[in-house]
């Protein structure tokens, strides 16, 4: 078998299109999954290795090294996309709020870079770590304050991996705006947040995909924050 790709979170949203990319193409992947959406099923009968991790529960990063170590020799790249998007209204325990964030958008990363590098290395060819972070973790956000200091953290591992992996490893971030919304969210809600990039459009996960695609592909970027936000930083 080829080394496959794993990625965090992938049964649902971006992950989820992400995994059908992979697939389409066939691409070995192993996704992780919180909840059991029925997309498991689809993957799982697509051949992805679909392993149920909760990052908040104890030893939850050992058993996965050993899951995935138990399941092949190599990996080509991590995608470190599970992400939990909370804020200091909905969470008033600021305390446990900043504590999740931190786990799973910094934490989290660090841990499985840090376990999974020999998969990585004994790949035959350069690998890759991509950490999907966020255009907020350089501007900040007053609503989602933890929630973007953990993106921002999450970012800066990439310089620090990048350095300390190369030239077997390419350690980048995809820093997208927004991608695509939520069910939940109301057409006052979505005609504001268009209203905050340049090109003012919801352009779907291929955008996502794309970026990864290009990092995946490339023998020299590396420590780097590939940008998806529309011109957001420029309105
Ligand atoms: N959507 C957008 O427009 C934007 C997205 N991003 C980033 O892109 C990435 C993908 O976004 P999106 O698809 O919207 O993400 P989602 O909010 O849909 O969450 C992605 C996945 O993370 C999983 N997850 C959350 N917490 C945990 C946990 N404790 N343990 C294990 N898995 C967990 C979720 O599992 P479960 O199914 O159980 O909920 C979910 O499947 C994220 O990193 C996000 O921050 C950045 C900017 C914009
Ligand atoms: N884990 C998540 N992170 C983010 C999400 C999401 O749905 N899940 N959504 C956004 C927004 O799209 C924002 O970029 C624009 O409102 C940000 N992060």
């Amino acid at each position: 078998m080829e080394a496959p790709i794993l990625i965090t979170g992938g049964a649902q949203r971006i992950g989820l299109a992400l995994a059908r990319h992979f697939i389409a193409a066939n691409v070995p992947l192993i996704v992780t999954y919180r909840t059991r959406h029925n997309s498991v099923e689809e993957l799982a009968a697509q051949g992805v290795k679909c392993i149920q991790v909760d990052f908040n529960e104890p030893n939850a990063i050992d058993k996965l090294v050993h899951q995935v170590s138990e399941y092949t020799p190599a990996l080509r790249a991590i995608v470190h996309n599970a992400s939990s998007w909370d804020c200091e209204k909905l969470n008033p325990n600021h305390d446990a709020l900043f504590d999740d964030m931190m786990r799973i958008h910094a934490k989290v990363p660090y841990l499985l870079n840090m376990a999974l590098a020999p998969l990585l290395q004994a790949s035959q060819e350069v690998t890759d770590i991509i950490h999907i972070t966020d255009y907020v973790a350089e501007k900040g956000s007053p609503k989602h304050i933890a929630y973007a200091a953990s993106k921002a953290a999450l970012d800066n591992l990439s310089r620090s991996f990048a350095a300390k992996y190369a030239p077997d490893i390419k350690v980048n971030s995809v820093s997208p705006s927004l991608i695509i919304f939520n069910e939940h969210d109301d057409e006052a809600y979505k005609a504001k947040t268009l209203k905050k990039s340049l090109m003012g459009i919801e352009p779907g996960c291929k955008e996502v995909i794309a970026s990864i695609e290009l990092l995946l592909n490339s023998n020299y970027i590396t420590g780097r924050t590939l940008a998806v936000d529309g011109g957001r930083h420029l309105k």
